[in-house]
């Protein structure tokens, strides 16, 4: 059965003074989902999760949650739980009380007050510090904290905006697990913004990669990895990016290849035709782990490749080749050592390659 929307947002537009930031945006968040919104800093990201919080009023169009139109409503009133990037929470307050003010604020029951803040600090795993003020904690519990704090509200949708920035490495990976354990137990709507793709990847059901406040690319995450809809979506995502090599269409026999660089490469998978025309210039991209070096080739064309720089990391080892004038990076197992200056055979998985227009930049 569909789910029904959770936030529905339509034909979203909004300017600072001159200053297009949104515009005409439409996007449907399903009940349930966990969706991330995912661009670098100026796209308009936040923008957007403030709009659905009600912190900014959008020029023209309208947001909905649960079939409900909120766009005028104030953010209490729209059964939202907003967590942010700074934590936000009152110095002078226990954990506790950080817990429970807005509830307190809002007059609820003292024992529901109690129920909600024990069950969202047992949820948390923040009971031994209830009575702890915020400068006795650690970033990473803080942030916690914060969580509990939308999480006592009991709310439809929860919205976080880069809860995680404010975090060292090691924290941030085990609050991302927490946070995705969250919304496995909750089956809450969550709407999470971030500029950072293993964020976006391992969390998200949906990723929405923004540039310049227009969605670019709406999917799953194993869609948006594998069949990026544009040449910037391609290279967003994925580290190290994507190598992309540019050259044009060639027929060749009954076939037509990929030239580039004086290097040819069959398109395996793609049939000739009217997209397909030979002259058409166009860019292969293809990530390093979709090239094969030497024993691991299995089948098809070889090309030679010289090694240029190595990079172990652990389970892992990047390599940087010098291939047809184009540098790319090849991703083999931490196991297998090279030397710098090797001459190297490596073969393409072109059945994992994507094509793009060389002027459109848009996937064939
Ligand atoms: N109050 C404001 N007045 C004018 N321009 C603003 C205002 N707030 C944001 N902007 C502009 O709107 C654009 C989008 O900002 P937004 O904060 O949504 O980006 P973002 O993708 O969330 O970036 P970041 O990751 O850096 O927070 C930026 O170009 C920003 O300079």
């Amino acid at each position: 059965m569909a789910k029904q929307n959770s936030v529905s947002i339509r034909d979203l537009s909004l300017s600072f003074g001159s200053v297009k930031v949104l515009e005409n945006l439409n996007l449907n968040i399903r009940d349930g989902e966990f969706l991330v919104l995912l661009g670098s800093s100026g796209c308009g990201k936040s923008t957007l999760l403030n709009c659905i919080a009600g912190l900014l009023e959008p020029t023209e169009g309208q947001i909905f949650i649960k079939d409900r139109n909120v766009t005028w409503e104030e953010p209490k009133d729209r059964g939202i739980g907003m967590v942010f990037q700074s934590y936000a929470l009152y110095p002078q307050m226990t954990v506790e009380k950080n817990l429970s003010f807005g509830l307190r604020v809002a007059g609820l029951p003292t024992d529901e007050i109690a129920r909600r803040v024990s069950r969202a600090a047992s949820i948390l795993q923040i009971e031994p510090l209830l009575k702890r003020k915020p400068a006795e904690l650690s970033g990473g519990q803080r942030q916690r904290v914060a969580i509990g704090r939308a999480l006592v509200r009991d709310v439809d949708v929860f919205l976080f905006d880069e809860p995680l920035s404010n975090l060292d490495a090691k924290l941030r990976s085990e609050l991302r697990v927490e946070i995705k354990r969250l919304h496995q137990s909750l089956e809450n709507t969550m709407i999470y913004v971030t500029h950072d793709q293993i964020e976006a990847l391992t969390l998200a059901d949906r990723i929405a990669i923004m540039k310049s406040g227009v969605i670019q690319q709406l999917d799953d995450p194993t869609t948006i990895y594998n069949r990026p809809r544009n040449r910037f979506v391609a290279g967003f995502i994925g580290s190290p990016s994507m190598n992309f090599l540019k050259g044009e269409l060639a027929a060749e026999g009954d076939g037509i290849v990929f030239k580039a660089g004086g290097a040819s490469f069959s398109l395996d998978g793609y049939q000739v035709g009217e997209a397909l025309a030979s002259g058409r210039r166009v860019v292969l991209g293809v990530r390093p782990e979709h090239i094969r070096v030497d024993g691991d080739i299995q089948g098809g064309e070889a090309h030679e490749a010289v090694v240029e720089i190595e990079e172990p990391m652990g389970a892992d080892n990047l390599l940087w080749l010098k291939h047809a004038g184009h540098t790319i990076s090849v991703r083999v197992g931490g196991a297998r050592r090279f030397a710098v200056g090797a001459r190297v055979r490596i073969g393409f998985d072109m059945t994992m390659a994507s094509l793009f227009d060389a002027e459109t930049e848009e996937r064939i």
